[in-house]
């Protein structure tokens, strides 16, 4: 078993050296997704909730890009630089979810690259296709 490494196209660019993801097996792991808008390639910098929501559209395209979808997170890792948007954070976050919802930790950070406010990373299973 070995390592692809993904680069996705229609993802907003690596600001940073490193790839979109990386599969092993049934496994992909997903570099932290910034709210960079893809078309443009520029950090959305607004509220927490438009930041939120754009990192998560992010990640459902390096998701779909490998095999997978928000179904099956088995986990992930929400970085944010201001814990008092913590509950803004979670609504906009359990929104792409169903339950049974994935594992979590969230981190509150003192800065995150490009000026960000929110990042988030994650590990989902890849389902075998049908
Ligand atoms: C943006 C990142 N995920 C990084 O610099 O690692």
């Amino acid at each position: 078993m070995g390592i692809e490494k993904l680069f996705v196209s229609g993802a907003p660019q690596p600001i940073a050296p490193f790839s979109h993801a990386c599969k092993v097996g049934e496994l992909v792991f997903i570099t932290g997704q910034m709210p960079t808008v893809p078309e443009t390639n520029e950090m959305l910098l607004g509220t927490f909730t438009e930041q939120t929501h754009r990192v998560m559209q992010n990640l459902e395209i390096v998701l779909k890009a490998a095999g997978t979808s928000f179904e099956h997170v088995v986990q992930s890792r929400v970085f944010i630089t201001n814990m008092g948007h913590f509950e803004e954070v979670n609504g906009v976050y359990a929104s792409y979810f169903v339950d049974p919802l994935p594992t979590r930790t969230c981190i509150g950070v003192t800065g995150l690259a490009g000026g960000a406010d929110v990042e988030v990373d994650m590990i989902a299973w890849i389902p075998p296709v049908e």
